[in-house]
């Protein structure tokens, strides 16, 4: 029998540890090539089934009106998809938000809060999607979608819906949030953006990841100079963790990052972080932990 709630769904961060701009679609959006790294720091999510089929966000999210939320936009979608299949709609859904990731803040916390809720409702639902299916569903809603679903560290190229697994590294991260939402948008759209990273494959990294000895490793964020021009904040962010390793901005930032080996380095550098600046430590995650409670019947409901 399938559950009628699912509470304390983990929407984990993840962060780009590197990120090249190799090309841009006719449509205009950009080809990227990134390692994706998922992280133990994460939004929470409740769901209940509702007895009529509304989906309903019944909890207040600032700056994000519920009909535009990810996680309502995935629900509805996937609510359309079982119509189509079943001739009738499921249930509704009550769904309840625990921001703890910043917006934009390249952490891609809007886009794992959708890959979540459709997880959460295809078990909910007993709807039967595959990971193909619903990484089609959310990659409309949001490019990051398709990361989350695959839910393992990830090799990614196109808009960032190519993916395929590579190792991930076995390390700690202290983050930065230098305070400011970076819009991706303003990012994309800067004339002095490099454009023409010469694409690598999958091999030329994981040899050249290897060479480098090192735990952040290969490559650059090519958004990073455009981001740390136009948000001063993140810039400074750079230069002070850049004291202690290389640090680097995930996504379009605004939250920067550096690896260490420990927990306890992790925790060394962030005794001394300037109080103007919220920062954490998280450790690098192998598996999506809401596939691991849903493949595991003991742990969900
Ligand atoms: C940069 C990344 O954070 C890497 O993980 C993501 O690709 C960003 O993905 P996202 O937040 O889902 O971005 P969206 O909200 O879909 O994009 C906002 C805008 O940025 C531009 N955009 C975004 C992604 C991309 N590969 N090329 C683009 O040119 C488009 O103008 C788009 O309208
Ligand atoms: N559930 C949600 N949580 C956060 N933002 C949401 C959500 N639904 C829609 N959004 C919108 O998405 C925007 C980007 O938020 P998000 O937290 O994904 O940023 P980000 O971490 O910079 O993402 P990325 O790394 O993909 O660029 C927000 O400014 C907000 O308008």
């Amino acid at each position: 029998m399938a559950p009628t709630s699912l509470h304390n769904c983990p929407a984990p961060a993840k962060l780009n540890l590197f990120l090249h701009v190799v090309g841009r679609r006719p449509d205009g959006y950009h080809l990227l090539q990134s390692v994706f790294q998922l992280i133990d720091r994460s939004d929470t999510l409740h769901f209940d089934l509702r007895s009529d089929e509304r989906i309903v966000r019944t909890t207040d999210v600032p700056g994000v009106p519920e009909e535009q939320d990810l996680i309502v936009r995935a629900l509805r979608a996937l609510q359309a998809e079982y119509q189509r299949r079943h001739g009738r709609l499921p249930p509704g859904i009550d769904v309840a938000v625990e921001k703890c990731l910043p917006m934009g803040g390249g952490l891609g916390g809007g886009s794992s809060d959708a890959a979540t809720a459709l997880m959460a409702a295809n078990h909910l639902w007993q709807a039967g999607l595959t990971d193909a299916e619903l990484i089609a569903l959310g990659l409309p809603l949001g490019a990051d979608i398709p990361f989350f679903l695959f839910g393992a560290t990830a090799f990614a190229e196109g808009v960032g819906e190519a993916l395929q697994a590579v190792p991930g590294p076995d390390c700690w991260y202290v983050v930065i949030e230098p305070g400011v939402s970076v819009p991706t948008v303003a990012i994309f759209t800067a004339t002095d953006l490099t454009r023409n990273t010469k694409a690598i494959t999958i091999s030329d990294f994981s040899r050249r990841h290897v060479e480098s000895n090192d735990l952040i490793g290969f490559g650059e964020n090519d958004l990073q100079d455009v981001a740390a021009r136009l948000f001063p904040p993140v810039a400074e962010a750079i230069e002070w963790l850049g004291g202690y390793g290389a640090a680097r901005m995930t996504g379009s930032g605004s939250c920067v990052f550096c690896a260490f080996s420990t927990e306890h380095e992790a925790e060394q550098v962030l005794k001394h972080v300037p109080a103007r600046w919220r920062a954490w430590k998280a450790k690098a995650l192998q598996r999506h932990p809401m596939k691991i409670a849903l493949a595991n019947p003991f742990v969900v409901e």
